[in-house]
């Protein structure tokens, strides 16, 4: 039996959530005394697979059937369900997304597991049970659950656990693995998938600049994006930003937006209202910049500037631009 962790691919690469994941699972499989496998789906390039071995993957199961290029949960619940089976898996990880949320609900259904989403941090092991904790109430309390089931699937937030960025362990095995797919899994197909823009995108960025109705018009916005372009950062904004048209909606973080995990959360002139906190509580540090002292963000923020951003961002540009 052995740790199964579900990797995504994008346009073939492994995403990093995706390592982090691997590095999850590894210490759950160390603690449990067993070893890692990872279940990759649809193309990928097997010099980038055998990079998993680097985050603690001992095994990759690479199922390199085209019609798994896109995202397909029926058919990736099905090919988890059966690699889990070869691999008598009882612990499986899933980095948290809208995929890997609706393959986690349909591969538990299947293996009659365990299933909890949002998982904030590695399980404490008693026995066979796993106490696990995710947010709730957007952010604002904790749930603790007890897995007791046999199988269990994790679905883990990007923060999770501290990562290591230049893990060196061994390239993993990568193995070819040949599910039985049913017809069923494939009836809507997508054709294709266009990505908006080619910017970073904020579910995956490690860092994101964001900004709020203190930058007063979008005028005035090439100073947060010098600021991330310096720092190689996405960029993201409040609602009314984007419902003023400043920028545009696929940018909107909170509640009713985007929720994003960063390493490190850059608000600028945002006041930190409780819908946009729901959106970035998982962020690992939180940079706010208010020159209104009273601002709500500074009592969720790790380190805080109070002064005008119209000052701020370009020194912090040129700070960037020189460590850089
Ligand atoms: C049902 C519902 C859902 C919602 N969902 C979301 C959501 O998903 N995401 C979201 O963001 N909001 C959401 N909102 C809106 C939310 O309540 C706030 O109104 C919004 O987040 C405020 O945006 P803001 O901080 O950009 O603007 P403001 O509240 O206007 O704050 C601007 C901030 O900029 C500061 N500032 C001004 N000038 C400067 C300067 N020169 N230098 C430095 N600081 C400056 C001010 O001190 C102030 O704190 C939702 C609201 C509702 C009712």
């Amino acid at each position: 039996m052995s740790v199964l962790i579900y990797i995504e691919l994008d346009k073939g690469s492994v995403k990093k959530t995706s390592f982090g994941a691997i590095q999850y699972g590894a210490m759950i499989a160390a603690k449990l005394g067993t070893t890692t496998t990872a279940l990759s789906l649809g193309t990928a390039n097997s010099s980038e697979l055998e990079q998993a071995g680097h985050h603690g993957a001992a095994k990759v199961l690479h199922v390199a059937d085209p019609r798994l290029d896109h995202e397909n949960s029926l058919a990736y619940a099905e090919a988890l369900v059966q690699a889990a089976e070869q691999e008598e898996s009882e612990v499986i990880i899933i980095p948290k997304s809208g995929l890997g949320d609706a393959v986690a609900a349909r591969a538990g259904a299947r293996l009659k597991a365990a299933v909890v989403s949002g998982i904030t941090g590695l399980p404490e092991i008693t026995g066979d049970t796993f106490r696990v904790t995710k947010r709730i109430f957007s952010g604002k309390a904790f749930a603790s659950i007890d897995m007791a089931a046999a199988r269990k699937i994790l679905v883990i937030q990007k923060n999770a656990i501290e990562t290591d960025e230049n893990a060196t362990g061994s390239p993993a095995q990568v193995e070819a693995f040949s599910p039985v797919l049913s017809e069923a899994g494939f009836k809507a197909k997508v054709i294709s998938t266009e990505k908006v823009t080619n910017e970073i995108s904020l579910t995956e960025a490690e860092i994101i600049v964001s900004g709020g109705r203190g930058l007063k018009g979008p005028e005035n916005w090439h100073l947060l994006l010098d600021l991330a372009s310096a720092l190689g950062a996405a960029t993201g904004c409040s609602k009314p930003v984007s419902d003023l048209d400043w920028r545009p909606h696929h940018e909107h973080i909170g509640q009713t937006g985007i929720k994003v995990t960063p390493g490190l959360y850059i608000a600028c002139g945002i006041s930190g209202a409780i819908q946009h906190l729901a959106g970035v509580n998982g962020s690992r540090c939180i940079v706010v910049i208010n020159k209104d002292p009273e601002a709500p963000f500074f009592k969720s923020a790790d380190y805080g500037i109070v002064g005008d951003i119209f000052e701020i961002l370009p020194r912090l540009t040129d700070a960037a631009r020189k460590l850089r």
